[in-house]
């Protein structure tokens, strides 16, 4: 078959992938480039390559013939044997390339070292001082140990001022004694806990004579390095099944009073002398830097995993031929009903829309990290604003879109043959994790609610909020250039932004003249804020989304990139124009309306929704059921990760 633009045409493929194939207007590899940038596109196909030629790297069967146990096994199985090829495959120090390496041979379900480099070793990387960084960070890079990032508690995740987890400086002995007080302080979700990490950075609450001093970050050893029995004064377990992610034990945690050296609390911004002596950090957000750079990688990981489920539903759509649009003719491809067009292709265009923002939010993290490193910390306001918005926005849409992919496919969608409901299952978990959209949202409108009151105070706010200053002016967002095609559209997108914002603050300000208290006005407006933050992010999107497409210079890929751009203008606009929802007097009822359901306990399988609502005990008793916990050490764990880091060690002493 002779070079085509589609660089997937391939002799022997169905014919009627192969006839749309043969319509492509532009070279598929070109698009590729400006979807990852040229080097990762490149980097991606010479990763795919390699893997083909390692069978061991493959899936042993399709995971979802998998059980849970089947499934950690596996994906303990790929790391220890990653670990003997990696360096011949990537770059390690390119965050994306191994990502994209994980993507393709672990999957999306997890695996044992997810949290070791999604937030563990960014937070020794941000949070360790140069000495901590030789003795623990070094040992994380080259995998002699593996570790998570343990914050959220059965009791609290969002309200991190809440956590009850103690860390208490005995000047005597020089240590902290770490203790989980409560049932609701024991660590809960942190990936990997469960049955893989032998070392955890546990967030606990710092007290020193009796004061309390918020968040701070503590190393702690949760198992023996050579026997990963667990440590004494520690329970530890896998918390059970999840929806989806079941390739990652994610676990609990208890400590009973725990030993551990001063020098184990992480002091690069705030420190604690051997006397007791605390100082405090030049930034109290400077402790959260870990959950940032999650939330600044997050956007292009769900703009793939909204592209997995597109690839798989747009391929479905042009093979599967079901009724008629001219009863004389064949049966149509599902793909020619408008209608499945009109579930598919707007989910394309934030596909593309979701992976260039995402590309702008780690660029945007590295400039913050860069001026961090020089003392700076002047740029954490805007990224914390920044990506709080773009995580809740992007990983909801993401989801959104996934379920259109699913449902496009019919039947065969809900089967696991099609992945989707996986790929929903992960997607999905995002709006959850790293912090709860509606609430990651709040945080924006704080940032929002700033800026109006700075631009009533007639001062003129800069960067993406430079916007709300220009009421009724012809200006945009991120100095869009003009081209009438589009301009109108982001000046459409800017006005309903803009009136959204001042109207949440003018609700606000009504409510603070009211006599309500600060906290009360606030939760009175929560809905109409978090309006604001999603206009503000979506508008964010659809700005970069400009400017990305203005600098292709490939004509051919201009031209789709155009198309696609216009589409998601416009379906953006239809769709943000119906904010109009309500809805006041259900709280006192909300119980007694869904009690009147009389869904029985049975009926439910819900810890969560038992009729009694005792959910804290009952979880913890439901997560010591689980099949991980009946050993305390793994079987596939001594077969794989106990020799991956025992071999470690001993290359590192060579
Ligand atoms: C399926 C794939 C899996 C992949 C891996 C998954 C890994 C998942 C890991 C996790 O989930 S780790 C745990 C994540 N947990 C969270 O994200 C918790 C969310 N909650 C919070 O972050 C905080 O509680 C809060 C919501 C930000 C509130 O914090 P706090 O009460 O301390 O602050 P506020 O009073 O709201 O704001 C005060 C002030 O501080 C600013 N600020 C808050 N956070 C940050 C930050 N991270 N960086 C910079 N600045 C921050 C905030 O804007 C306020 O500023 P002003 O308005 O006063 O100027
Ligand atoms: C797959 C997965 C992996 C995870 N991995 C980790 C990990 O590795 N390490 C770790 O530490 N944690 C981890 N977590 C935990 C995760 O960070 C928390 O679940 C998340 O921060 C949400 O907190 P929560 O569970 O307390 O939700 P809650 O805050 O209890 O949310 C329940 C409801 O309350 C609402 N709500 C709460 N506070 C407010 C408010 N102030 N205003 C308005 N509404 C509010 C929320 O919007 C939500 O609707 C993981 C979770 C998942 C699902």
């Amino acid at each position: 078959m002779s070079a085509h633009l589609n660089a997937a045409l391939r002799e022997g493929d169905n014919p009627e992938l192969t006839e749309e194939r043969r319509k492509a207007t532009f070279d598929t590899r070109k698009l590729a480039d400006e979807f990852f940038g040229s080097h990762l596109a490149r980097r991606r196909r010479e990763i795919a390559k390699a893997i083909d030629a390692i069978p061991e790297l493959h899936d042993t069967k399709p995971l979802p013939f998998m059980t849970r146990e089947e499934k950690v096994e596996e994906a303990a199985r790929k790391v220890f044997t990653l670990s003997k090829h990696i360096t011949d495959i990537v770059d390690l120090s390119n965050n994306r390339e191994t990502q994209s390496l994980n993507e393709m041979v672990i999957g999306i379900e997890g695996m044992p070292i997810s949290l070791h480099f999604a937030m563990f070793i960014p937070a020794l990387q941000g949070q360790a001082d140069d000495e901590q960084k030789r003795e623990w960070l070094d040992r994380a890079i080259r995998m002699e140990i593996i570790g998570t990032y343990a914050q959220t508690e059965l009791g609290h995740g969002t309200n991190l001022r809440m956590l009850e987890t103690t860390a208490t400086y005995d000047k005597q002995n020089k240590e902290f004694i770490l203790n989980s007080p409560t049932l609701t302080s024991l660590k809960w979700w942190p990936g990997n806990m469960g049955k893989s990490c032998n070392y955890a950075i546990v967030v606990a609450n710092l007290i020193i004579d009796d004061k309390l001093l918020g968040p701070h970050s503590f190393m702690v050893q949760l198992r023996d390095e050579n026997s990963h029995e667990t440590m004494p004064n520690i329970q530890i377990g896998d918390i059970g099944p999840k929806m989806a992610y079941n390739s990652s034990d994610n676990g609990f945690l208890k400590l009973s009073n725990l030993r551990i050296p001063r020098r184990n609390m992480l002091m690069k911004h705030a420190k604690v002398q051997e006397d007791g002596t605390y100082k405090k950090p030049p930034h109290e957000k400077l402790a959260y830097s870990a959950m940032v750079h999650v939330r600044s990688h997050m956007i292009t990981q769900h703009a793939m995993l909204l592209a997995y489920a597109l690839s798989i539903s747009t391929r479905y759509s042009c093979i599967r031929r079901q009724g008629y649009i001219d009863p004389k003719k064949d049966e149509v491809k599902v793909i020619e009903y408008q209608t499945q067009q009109h579930r598919l292709f707007p989910h394309i265009a934030r596909a593309y829309a979701f992976a260039f923002a995402g590309t702008e939010s780690i660029r945007k993290f590295e400039i913050m990290k860069r001026s961090l490193e020089a003392g700076n910390i002047e740029l954490i306001a805007d990224l914390h604003a920044l990506t709080s918005g773009l995580k809740a926005v992007v990983t909801y849409l993401a989801g959104q879109g996934i379920e259109q992919a699913r449902q496009a496919c019919g039947g065969h969608g809900y089967s696991m043959a099609s992945y989707m409901g996986e790929i929903y299952g992960v997607g999905i978990a995002g709006c959850t994790y790293e912090g709860e959209n509606l609430v990651m949202m709040q945080q924006l409108g704080r940032y929002l609610i700033k800026a109006v009151k700075s631009v009533k105070e007639g001062k003129k706010p800069t960067g993406y909020v430079a916007y709300l200053a220009h009421a009724g002016q012809r200006h945009s967002l991120i100095d869009c250039r003009p081209n009438e095609g589009y301009a109108e559209h982001i000046r459409a997108f800017e006005h309903i932004a803009r009136r959204q914002t001042f109207r949440a603050a003018e609700r606000l300000q009504k409510y603070e003249n009211s006599g309500l208290s600060t906290e009360q006005a606030w939760n009175n407006c929560t809905v109409e804020l978090n309006r604001a933050s999603r206009l503000h992010t979506r508008l964010f999107i659809a700005c970069n989304f400009y400017e990305r497409v203005l600098d292709v210079e490939d004509m051919a890929v201009r031209e789709v990139l155009e198309d696609l751009l216009h589409l998601h203008l416009n379906y953006e606009l239809i769709d943000i124009a119906s904010y109009a929802l309500e809805a006041k007097k259900i709280r006192p009822n909300a119980v007694s309306l869904v009690d009147s359901w009389e869904i029985t306990d049975r009926e439910h399988r819900s810890v969560l929704g038992r009729r009694d609502g005792h959910v804290y005990e009952n979880l913890f008793k439901w997560a010591k059921s689980s099949d991980l916990n009946q050993n305390d050490v793994l079987p596939s764990h001594k077969k794989h990760l106990l020799p991956m880091m025992l071999n470690a060690r001993k290359q590192s002493k060579l």
